[in-house]
């Protein structure tokens, strides 16, 4: 059984002003999203490092050739200011080139990111608004992600492995989906709705065919988190949903119809539909009260490739 050994540093809070801008994104009819002006660049970033030369710290205690994890945090710091490009993907591929050319015993890294988003905020500007480029708002909505893997083989440092990731999107329908037509069974206790409040949590992951795309340097190649979140909210708001298995393949199929340049999509996703305390208020046509959900709750996972988009084509035919 091959062994686990790892170490390294999570919670690596990285603050950049005035990165690249990332422009030249593709149009896609569901988002008016064209692009980040990346004044203000940050993100959360846990790096793990790998390498057989680190089997004596961890059985004699020889810390001969440890790189204190507090060095790998000074280390992606220091790198932040000499990163060129416009992307998280771009970044953490960039620093984890960089640990592996610097110390020759490191054989692999594992470095992730969540980007930490600041909202513009419109201000006063020659009679109109105009979003501020002085200050910002914390944004504690969903946020992007990427994970990326480098292996040291021979002489060369290879990226073995990108994902792309939009996590925590969390999205209510209050009207328009249902549930039913499931097993009932003597352990069946939920009742068949046919409207329901649906309230879901959504992790998506995406993975390039050319990771030359998610690097951010060509043109209409970028899938930004933007994008993937305004096509999950546009199906959401466009189409009835029997569940939401069907509802995720829909979202999925609709983002590798949208963007040519991506072989997988990947999703997870939590079921923390309301309660319904009131189905009806007297004096309102359609109003209801609702509340959240006891625990436990519902999840699905669900992957989808290429194949599965030609196998919808082949089915309309
Ligand atoms: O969309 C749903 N899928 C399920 O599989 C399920 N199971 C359940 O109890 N509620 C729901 N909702």
């Amino acid at each position: 059984m091959k062994r686990t050994m790892s170490y390294g540093k999570a919670d690596v809070w990285v603050y950049r002003t005035y990165a690249k801008p990332l422009t030249e994104i593709r149009n896609i009819p569901e988002s008016t999203f064209s692009g980040r002006k990346n004044i203000l660049f940050g993100m959360n970033v846990k790096v793990a490092v790998e390498g057989e030369a680190f089997f004596s710290s961890f059985k004699d205690g020889d810390n001969t050739l440890v790189v204190a994890t507090d060095s790998m945090k000074n280390f992606i710091l220091k790198h932040a200011g000499d990163y060129q490009g416009a992307t998280q993907e771009g970044f953490l591929e960039f620093v984890s080139h960089r640990f592996l050319e610097t110390y020759s015993h490191m054989t692999g890294i594992i470095i992730s990111g969540e980007q930490i988003s600041f909202e513009e905020l419109p201000v006063p500007t020659n009679g109109s608004f105009e979003p501020s480029p002085l200050v910002f708002r914390y944004s504690l909505n969903e946020q992007a992600g990427a994970t990326i893997e480098v292996k040291r083989k021979k002489d060369e440092i290879i990226t073995t492995n990108h994902l792309s990731s939009l996590k925590g999107l969390k999205l209510i329908k209050v009207k328009g989906s249902s549930f039913y037509g499931y097993v009932k069974d003597e352990y069946t206790t939920l009742p068949e709705s046919f409207d329901r409040p649906l309230f879901i949590f959504l992790n998506i992951d995406w993975r390039y065919n050319d990771l030359e795309d998610a690097r951010g340097n060509t043109p209409d190649g970028y899938v930004a988190a933007e994008q993937v979140r305004d096509i999950a909210y546009t199906v959401f708001h466009e189409e009835n949903s029997p569940s939401i298995q069907n509802l995720i393949y829909r979202i999925g199929t609709r983002i590798l119809e949208r963007f040519p340049q991506l072989v997988e999509v990947c999703f997870e996703s939590n079921n923390r539909t309301w309660e319904t305390i009131l189905d009806e208020i007297p004096a309102s046509q359609e109003g209801k009260v609702f509340t959240e959900p006891r625990p436990p709750y519902g999840f699905q996972c669900f992957s989808m490739t290429r194949d599965d988009l030609d196998a919808n084509e082949e089915s309309s035919k």
